[in-house]
């Protein structure tokens, strides 16, 4: 039996299952059996990005879930991502084509800007300049967008949205935009909560999906120094009265926010854990006491890119 996910309605009326698998660092070898086993599970909402390097190990498993029948395409939600390479205008369109070709799909349910920031095109996703840092192409963020618009026109994808923006960014796209962006894609958890951020995109009908909702733990660039979210004694403390475990509160929490969140494993015990979050709810004492765990801890910085004009990371929100 599937358990019911519950369903996050878009600005355009498309509707997202408030729960997806990420596959950020899913090895090729270990993404098919994940995503097979997440969909066996019951998630039909699974996030890619074509930066990732395995999303045709993501579309055999897709396609094998759809040929013995466990689903239908349009059963499935699937998001992917322009990388910073593919900023030109011209490209967005080839660079869609090559991300469906890769999952075996015609279209995609959303297709996200990854980044604000433009990189150098070229076959190196992070092109090195001579100054050591990463090299930036000039295009504009609000011309791609356009792009962006025509494939949804095109009905390439359903839906279109941006990843990593911060509001100022957004401000400056809406003033061109002609489709509004469906969602706002940043890393989202209890140290790192986004209030602010999402206040804004809540006024303008932006939905925000939450990336690295577990503290993305055992990354390699997340500081010794820094906290780690799953075994912090306060958030093991409530997991403990809910009998669930800090991963199940740290997802619950961005859900009962009204967020989309896409915790990623490829760990079948975590993957089912991950998704036993809807026969319990937290108090709304207790997300005010999760509330008070922000600290502003940013843990996904892009390597080489903090002089990018338009690096997002700089803003207050
Ligand atoms: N738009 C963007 O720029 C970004 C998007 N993302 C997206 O968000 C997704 C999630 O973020 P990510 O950074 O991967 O980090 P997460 O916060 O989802 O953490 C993933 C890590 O947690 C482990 N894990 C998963 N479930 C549990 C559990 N129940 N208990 C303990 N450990 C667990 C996983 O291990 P294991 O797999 O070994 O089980 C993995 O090491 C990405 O995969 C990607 O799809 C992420 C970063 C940036
Ligand atoms: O989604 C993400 C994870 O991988 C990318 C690069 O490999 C990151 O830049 C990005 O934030």
């Amino acid at each position: 039996m599937t358990m019911f996910v519950p369903k996050v309605k878009l600005n355009n009326g498309q509707e997202i299952p408030a729960i997806g698998l990420g596959t950020w660092k899913s090895t090729p070898e270990k993404v098919t059996q994940a995503v097979k086993d997440a969909i066996d599970i019951g998630y039909r909402h699974i996030d890619c990005a074509f930066a990732y390097g395995n999303e045709e190990q993501v579309g055999a498993a897709i396609a094998a879930k759809i040929s013995d029948g466990t689903v239908k395409r349009n059963d499935l939600f699937i998001t992917s991502k322009l990388w910073n390479t593919f900023h030109r205008p011209g490209i967005v369109e080839s660079a869609i084509r090559n991300t469906l070709k890769s999952l075996d799909l015609d279209y995609l349910d959303l297709y996200l800007i990854h980044w604000p920031m433009g990189y150098k095109e070229g076959n190196d996703l992070a092109p090195v300049g001579p100054d050591g840092n990463i090299e930036a192409s000039d295009y504009d963020y609000v011309d791609t967008w356009t792009a962006m618009e025509e494939i949804q026109k095109k009905g390439l994808a359903k839906s279109i949205g941006i990843s990593n923006f911060n509001s100022r960014q957004i401000e400056r796209l809406l003033e061109k935009a002609k489709i509004v962006p469906a969602v706002n894609q940043v890393e989202c958890h209890p140290f790192l909560n986004q209030r602010p951020l999402i206040e804004y995109c809540n006024l303008k009908g932006i939905k925000i999906t939450a990336y690295s909702p577990l503290g993305s733990p055992g990354r390699s660039g997340i500081k010794s120094e820094d906290p780690v979210l799953l075994t912090d004694p306060r958030l093991e403390a409530i997991a403990k009265k809910y009998n669930k475990s800090p991963a199940q509160i740290a997802i619950k929490y961005q859900i009962q926010k009204g967020n989309i969140v896409i915790p990623k494993s490829t760990t079948k015990s975590r993957i089912q854990e991950n998704f036993n979050v809807f026969d319990f709810d937290i108090s709304v004492e207790d997300i005010s006491v999760i509330d008070t765990f922000n600290i502003n801890l940013r843990l996904i910085q892009p390597w080489g890119s903090s002089s990018h004009k338009y690096y997002p990371f700089n803003e207050e929100f």
